[in-house]
């Protein structure tokens, strides 16, 4: 398909599972576009597999906003249409680390925002991913940490990242905890894509939690600096990082000066309604330790806002 800005073609976008929580962030954005054009399906049909295939037939691209299953009872779906398939981008777990699927975080390296632009079929990563990569990718590929360090991460998610059901415990039936660690058995869903998009040769621990706060974003990396070949200090990782997201327009490194004058806090909301994410470098005073902090919306750029920005590079808006 051609460029829909080259072509000054309108291109057509059907959301599967629009009225989800992500499918209604992405819907949301796409109706700033004016090259796109957004083709819904009637409420009563969005799980009929018929009137899905139909609408798939009639759209240059389609989103899968739905749980795993779903998604790859729609890429089969897809499948059957042949050569009249659309491109696809999945934003649930099912294909992040299949093959023939281009990984959705064009920050990823010099490569990807060309490998996502030419796919015909991109996964958008988790949002916990999303963090997590963007601090361990730079510094393997910067040999500051070895691939087989044993990295652990920890985070904390608003309660949106759960989906419909988890917004309805917190806000409807009041049943969640305000706090709670979960994923205590050490296999979130979501390690496959981080070790392999980190290029981890170890498996990595992920210790996940969720607040009682909507959306909102904290993936931290704690790091002995003086564990790790040539005792990089805090300025070399802080460079290292700074230097990979230095054309990004979403990511950006947090300044010295403006870390600094947060006090030793950080708030998880305050990238909440943007695609940004934040990075932080905080030292200890003698530079033998740091944690590194992701900050992100989890449904910006842990989700909708990473979708279309898959979308805008796949569409060539
Ligand atoms: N929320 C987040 O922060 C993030 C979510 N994701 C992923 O995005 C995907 C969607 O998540 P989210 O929006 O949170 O989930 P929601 O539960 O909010 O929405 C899922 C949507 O899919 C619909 N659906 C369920 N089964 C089917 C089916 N068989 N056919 C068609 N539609 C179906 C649901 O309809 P109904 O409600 O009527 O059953 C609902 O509208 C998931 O894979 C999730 O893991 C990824 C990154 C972050
Ligand atoms: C708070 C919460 O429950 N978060 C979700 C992750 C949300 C996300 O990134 O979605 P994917 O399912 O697409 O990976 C979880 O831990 O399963």
């Amino acid at each position: 398909m051609a460029d829909a800005t080259t072509s000054g073609a309108q291109a057509r976008v059907f959301i599967d599972g629009e009225a989800g929580t992500t499918g209604l962030e992405i819907r949301e954005r796409l109706a700033a576009e004016p090259a796109v054009t957004v083709a819904s399906i009637a409420h009563d049909k969005r799980k009929d597999a018929e009137a899905r295939q139909a609408l798939m037939a009639d759209v240059d691209l389609v989103v899968l906003c739905l749980p795993d299953e779903a998604a790859v009872e729609a890429v089969a779906l897809a499948d059957g249409l042949g050569n009249r398939a659309p491109r696809i981008v999945d934003a649930s777990t099912a294909h992040r680390v299949a093959d023939g699927w281009a990984y959705g975080f064009p920050e990823l390296d010099a490569n990807q925002s060309e490998a996502i632009r030419k796919a015909r079929r991109v996964a958008n990563p988790g949002c916990y991913p999303t963090g997590a990569i963007a601090l361990v990718r730079p510094l393997v590929d910067a040999g500051l940490l070895p691939a087989d360090h044993p990295v652990t991460v920890n985070a904390v998610s608003g309660y949106s990242g759960g989906g419909r059901q988890m917004i309805e415990a917190y806000e409807i039936g009041k049943t969640a905890p305000a706090f709670e660690l979960y994923g205590l058995g050490l296999a979130h869903k979501h390690v496959p894509e981080l070790q392999r998009y980190g290029r981890l040769t170890r498996r990595p621990m992920f210790v996940p939690s969720v607040g009682n706060f909507r959306q909102g974003m904290l993936v931290s990396l704690p790091v002995h600096l003086n564990a790790l070949p040539g005792s990089p200090s805090p300025a070399d990782v802080e460079r290292a990082l700074a230097d990979h997201y230095r054309s990004a327009d979403l990511v950006r490194v947090v300044s010295n000066d403006e870390r600094v004058s947060l006090g030793g806090r950080l708030d998880a909301l305050a990238l909440n309604g943007t695609d940004n994410l934040e990075i932080f470098v905080f030292p200890d005073a003698d530079g033998r330790q740091a944690l590194l902090v992701a900050r992100l919306d989890n449904l910006g750029k842990g989700a909708a806002g990473a979708a279309v920005q898959n979308i805008r590079l796949m569409l060539g808006l």
